[in-house]
């Protein structure tokens, strides 16, 4: 669904091509990816992604206290200096054109954003940008898909298959950690949702008495841990490892020749446990930070 542009925040005539310096005519759209603990952001020109980040959620109180036309300018205002501020640490090149250089006109620009979001509420306060399109289920070109299964599996297993070819089994080391895999028709077979392994420490420091808070240890940690701390990291590591084990080597039964790739906030580490235990396991996965946005792009026509 695409709102109206109040025209307060259409672009002069003249800024009209505002991103064309180095996307040729490719129109250039923000992806937001909303997950439970952080805003995941791509830029694209036409299907190409740029670049990607990450933010903080928004602070949903102080947002609900803004009146639409000062939500929808925030909204705005976000994206812009989102964007400003990683081609300032050279990280993009934007072209100098007025509305990029001149803080007065940023609230000018509204990009288009498509944003695939699991949380509501944040999803609730991106309702008010002027040009947002929001992704449902029923847009993909998957099959099988159940109408509670998160945006988010659903965009990553389409972009992995997609990208890297199907059958597919995507993992997503995220906030939780899941599993998604869909066959050679781009059907879904299924998948398993379990506590991240951020989560399963930060609950365990926050629901027991004794317990600290600890983070993921540099490197597979000892088994047999002589202190609280290393017992808590060995516990969640190498119960995570064995569990993701199962689960891959399970699926290679099923789809001997499947592609498996791993994204969100903690593949690298689970990648590096993965093949610090179980090197035969661990061979052939495929880091695959971008496929939600893989997913996103392959949605990026006539929006
Ligand atoms: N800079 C960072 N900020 C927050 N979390 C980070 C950061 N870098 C790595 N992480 C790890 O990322 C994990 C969260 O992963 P991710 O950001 O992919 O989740 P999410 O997309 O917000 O959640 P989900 O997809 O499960 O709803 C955390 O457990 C944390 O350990
Ligand atoms: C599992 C999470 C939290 C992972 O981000 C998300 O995909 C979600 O909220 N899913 C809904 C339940 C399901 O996928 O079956
Ligand atoms: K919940």
């Amino acid at each position: 669904m695409k709102n109206s542009i109040p025209d307060k925040f259409r672009l002069p005539a003249s800024t009209d091509n505002i991103t064309s310096g180095f996307t040729g005519n490719a129109q250039i759209k923000i992806a937001l990816a909303i997950g439970n603990s952080r805003l995941h952001w791509g830029l694209f020109a036409g299907k190409t992604l740029q670049k990607t980040w990450d933010t903080e959620h928004l602070n949903a109180d102080a947002v609900s206290r803004f009146s639409e036309e000062e939500k929808a300018e925030y909204l705005v205002q976000i994206v812009m200096r989102s964007i400003e501020e990683i081609s300032s640490q050279n990280l993009l090149c934007l072209p100098a054109t007025p509305a990029f250089s001149n803080p007065d006109t940023l609230s000018l620009v509204p990009l288009p954003l498509i944003l695939a979001s699991v949380v509501t509420q944040q999803t609730a306060i991106w309702q008010s940008y002027p040009d947002v399109r929001i992704i449902t289920l029923d847009q993909l070109p998957i099959g099988g898909l159940y109408p509670t299964l998160g945006i988010d599996r659903a965009l990553a297993v389409l972009g992995a298959g997609n990208q890297l070819g199907w059958p597919v089994l995507l993992i997503d080391a995220g906030t939780a950690l899941t599993f998604t895999g869909a066959d050679v028709n781009r059907y879904l077979v299924g998948g398993a949702i379990l506590p991240g392994l951020g989560l399963q420490l930060s609950s365990l420091g926050k629901k027991t008495a004794a317990l600290p808070l600890v983070n993921l240890p540099q490197n597979l940690p000892h088994r047999w841990a002589t202190d609280t701390a290393g017992a808590i990291q060995s516990g969640v590591v190498y119960a995570t490892v064995a569990g993701v084990r199962d689960f891959i080597e399970d699926w290679r039964c099923l789809f001997p020749d499947s592609k498996i790739a791993v994204t969100g906030g903690d593949r690298t580490m689970l990648l590096k446990y993965l093949t610090a235990s179980f090197p035969d396991t661990a061979a052939g996965l495929i880091d695959a930070p971008e496929a939600i946005f893989w997913g996103i792009s392959l949605l990026t026509v006539d929006c």
